[in-house]
């Protein structure tokens, strides 16, 4: 490997019967990359071909320089040998053990004397704040405490690649932030490559460098969290990122979506386009609004849901919308599922970009 390379430098082909993995992935020394997709995306699947828990059927997998897999060439490398740290959802602690003989499990296992494994469990549990818990079972723990003994117990090994399965999903909202930010923190001094997987849209903001997005077992899109933002290119991504998106022609500054409705954008192309606008650019009016919205159309409300300290409203219509209302408007527009509103979009407020 040279210093510059990727630490993992990998081709994940895995064949599951009716579905198929297909993810080209390269995680640097100190990066940290965020694998999101909907259900049944394959973001276990790629989890568990990377820990040597599902062999590839094709591709690659080099971690550090060294090949731990490659079918073509019959390489194959179990678990335990992988330099490798695993964070479940569920922490999987062992129940009978203390927490320093839980963190301290993976070092021996690797060759240290159980002195010298306790003793780098201990620094591990001292990293975490965790010292005066060291003794305590994992029953006997908190979630944000567990949560912090798996990640010691990952981390003690020292691994090159360390895999975060949804690693705060098991957490209440409160502890949840407090346990993120450490974790940003342990992520920022974990030298080697990280992989979180995660249906958390947030954790991947606040936690990861990168973006990989998956469906159906093909990446979607990848890159910064600012470019995916504000280029969303399937329906999933533009939900994760909170963005109303169509795909239609564009003329100009008028843009025929698919299904037939115009919309006007402050941007101009020709061709074959993406539209998006946020939830907050969407007004709404008890009536056809009129004077300078360059887009209005009549709309029914299927949704209200909270969403911060705003009011979400779904409405169905010539085209499916997300609108973000303040609760006081909401009150005084008597917003619920069934009522027919109008909806209203700035022109300036649209973006369009090239959808080839
Ligand atoms: N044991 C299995 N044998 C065959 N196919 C499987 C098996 N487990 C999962 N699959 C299929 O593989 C595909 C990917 O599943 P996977 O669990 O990797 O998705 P995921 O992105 O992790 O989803 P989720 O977010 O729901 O956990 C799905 O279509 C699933 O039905």
């Amino acid at each position: 490997m040279t210093a510059a390379g990727p630490l993992l430098d990998a081709h994940l082909v895995v064949d599951r019967g009716g579905f198929l993995l297909d993810l080209p992935l390269t995680i640097g020394p100190g990066e940290v990359v965020a694998l999101l997709g909907p259900n049944g995306a394959g973001k276990t699947t790629a989890l568990r071909a990377l820990a040597g828990l599902l062999p590839l059927s094709a591709g690659h997998l080099t971690l550090a320089g060294r090949e731990l897999d490659h079918p073509g060439r019959r390489t194959w490398t179990p678990t335990e040998h992988r330099p490798i740290g695993v964070v479940f959802q569920e922490y999987l602690l062992f129940p009978h053990l203390s927490a320093l003989d839980n963190v301290a499990f993976g070092p021996r296992r690797r060759g240290l004397d159980r002195q010298q494994a306790r003793q780098r469990a201990a620094d591990w549990l001292g990293r975490m704040g965790l010292t005066e818990h060291a003794r305590r079972k994992p029953r006997q723990l908190s979630g944000g405490q567990a949560q912090r003994v798996a990640l010691a117990r990952a981390l003690a090994v020292e691994p090159a690649l360390l895999l975060l399965d949804e690693p705060l999903a098991a957490l209440d909202a409160r502890t949840r932030l407090d346990t993120r930010a450490q974790l940003h923190q342990h992520l920022t001094a974990h030298p080697g490559a990280t992989l979180l997987v995660t249906h958390d849209p947030l954790d991947a903001l606040v936690l990861a460098d990168r973006l990989v997005i998956i469906e159906d077992g093909l990446v979607v899109q990848a890159g910064t969290a600012a470019t995916i933002t504000a280029q969303p290119r399937t329906d999933y991504v533009a939900r994760l990122v909170g963005l109303n998106l169509y795909r239609g022609r564009a003329s100009g500054q008028r843009i025929r979506l698919t299904d037939g409705f115009g919309l006007t954008t402050g941007d101009r192309h020709d061709g074959e386009v993406f539209v998006a606008f946020p939830p907050s650019a969407v007004a709404l009016h008890p009536g056809q609004p009129d004077g300078s919205p360059r887009n209005t159309w009549p709309a029914t409300i299927t949704g209200v849901q909270r969403h911060g300290d705003n009011l979400r409203i779904q409405l169905t219509g010539p085209i499916e919308v997300a609108a973000d209302v303040t609760p006081a408007a909401a009150a005084q527009l008597r917003l619920a599922p069934g009522q027919p509103v109008w909806a209203a979009v700035k022109a300036a407020e649209t973006r369009a970009y090239p959808a080839a």
